[in-house]
């Protein structure tokens, strides 16, 4: 039997829990899997006393997560606090400086230092492993990294943050208000340390920019991604999708265009009877559409302590089972040096269909200006629906709905500012793009 992968965790919170424990519980198992042993030999978190539902006190506790990558004795360090700066950021360049290999979750620290710890990484010999970074249990950074090598990817998008999926779903199908939905995503475990990560849609944009870098092979480029959350829809929103055959997802898309590459995280209308529509609660899916293999759909757990510490543990058996001098798959794909520039597609050339919600005075005539704007900027619909019919005596305001069909994102938010300088629109129009899936 080979000597005891010698592991050190840093962070034991809904992640770092949860790991700790399938570690000990499941000792013997990975000790056959693997061929060897995985200990846990050194630990840090914020608090020293909290009961973590495991027992860890043979472990050595550094008070300093920086000190830990530094000084103990490991061949792995763990990282699992979180947070795109220090410590997480010195202890991770500390650990790979040393030659020990880096297994982490955090995403928003590999969307601000990827390249550059992919660097370090490689000059040392480490590896830097980061599974459970991207929706969660799903083995979706090996397909890119090395499953999918040789294809030319051209779209990669999915539904990446638990969080939102499960606050969308919860309400659509409950009527929860949702604060509530959220406030019961923290409590799951499903939810950033900062929620405002989660529902403005950052931490689906660092995980789309890490995709991104593994599809096309650029730079990660986190900062250069079009950015909505889902804080501006409504349950209104929410239904009115459904009643035209939609249903309202937070999404990344990635996509090659002629003007270069367009990232961008927004709420998204998906055809109510694709795959990714059926995709609820904490549920992640990742689609990758490629040129040998056609799209490739992967759909399973996205947030949550058991889900994130699957994909850790992956990470963690993958370096047991590998020997000394081995191979290794380089931390982003290809080379960190060989990265290419990234060129950034701009968002008002985007080519897509609309939902238009627009809340509007009871005045005549204000149908046919929509309709008028829209074909003035070459829009054409695919319907236009008007809701809440008032009556005679009513001056309500009503609403009109839009579809368009695919057009310029440019000229549909010049066919809304026009709409705008009428003077009839109560509130703020809602756009939302509409995605559509090549076949699921
Ligand atoms: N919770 C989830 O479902 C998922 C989380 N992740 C990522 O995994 C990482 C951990 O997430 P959670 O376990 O949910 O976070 P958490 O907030 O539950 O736990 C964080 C742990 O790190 C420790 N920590 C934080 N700052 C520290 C510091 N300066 N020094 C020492 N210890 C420190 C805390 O004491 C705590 O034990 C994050 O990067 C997160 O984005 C990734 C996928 C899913
Ligand atoms: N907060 C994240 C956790 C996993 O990455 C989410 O909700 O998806």
């Amino acid at each position: 039997m080979a000597d005891a992968l010698k592991i050190g965790i840093a962070g034991l919170g809904t992640v770092g829990a949860s790991l700790a424990k399938i570690l000990v519980e499941r000792r013997d198992m990975l000790e056959t899997t693997c061929g060897r042993p995985i200990e846990i030999v050194a630990v840090t978190a914020r608090s020293k006393g909290r009961d973590r539902g495991v027992d860890l006190s043979a472990a050595e506790w550094f008070d300093d997560p920086v000190a830990l990558a530094r000084e103990a004795k490991i061949d792995v360090f763990v990282e699992l606090m979180g947070g795109a700066g220090d410590p997480a950021l010195a202890a991770v360049k500390a650990a790979l400086s040393r030659g020990v290999h880096v297994v982490t979750a955090n995403k928003a620290l590999l969307a601000a230092h990827g390249v550059e710890l992919a660097g370090i990484a490689e000059k040392h010999g480490s590896l830097l492993n980061y599974e459970a970074a991207v929706a969660g249990g799903i083995p979706v950074i090996k397909a890119l990294r090395e499953s999918l090598t040789g294809n030319t990817i051209s779209r990669v998008y999915g539904i990446m943050n638990g969080t939102c999926n499960y606050i969308l779903t919860k309400m659509e199908k409950e009527g929860l208000s949702f604060e509530a939905c959220l406030k019961e995503a923290q409590r799951l475990g499903y939810a950033e340390a900062d929620p405002a990560f989660d529902i403005e849609g950052n931490d689906t944009a660092h995980k789309l920019s890490i995709l991104t870098t593994l599809a096309f092979g650029t730079r990660i480029s986190a900062d250069d991604i079009y950015l909505e959350g889902i804080t501006n829809i409504s349950i209104d929103d929410i239904r009115a999708a459904a009643d035209l055959g939609y249903r309202i997802k937070l999404l990344g898309v990635a996509q090659k265009t002629d003007t270069g590459v367009e990232q961008r995280v927004h709420p998204t209308m998906v055809p109510l009877d694709s795959v990714i529509a059926q995709v609820d609660g904490v549920t992640n899916a990742v689609a990758i559409e490629s040129d040998i293999l056609g799209e490739l759909l992967m759909v399973g757990p996205g947030a949550g302590g058991n889900a994130t510490a699957s994909a850790v543990l992956g990470d963690i058996a993958d370096i047991a089972k590998s020997r000394p001098g081995a191979q290794t798959v380089p931390a982003l794909g290809r080379p960190a040096a060989a990265l290419a520039p990234y060129k950034r597609a701009q968002i008002r050339k985007h080519h897509g269909g609309y939902f238009i919600r627009l809340s509007v005075e009871d005045r005549t005539g204000v149908f046919a200006s929509i309709a008028r704007h829209m074909a003035e900027n070459g829009i054409s619909l695919e319907s236009i629906v008007q809701r809440a019919q008032s009556t005679a005596e009513s001056t309500d305001p009503k609403t009109i709905i839009l579809v368009t069909h695919a057009t310029m994102e440019d000229s549909v938010r010049k066919a809304v500012a026009s709409i705008k300088s009428e003077g009839y629109l109560v509130g703020e129009p809602q756009v939302i793009r509409i995605e559509r899936p090549k076949t699921a």
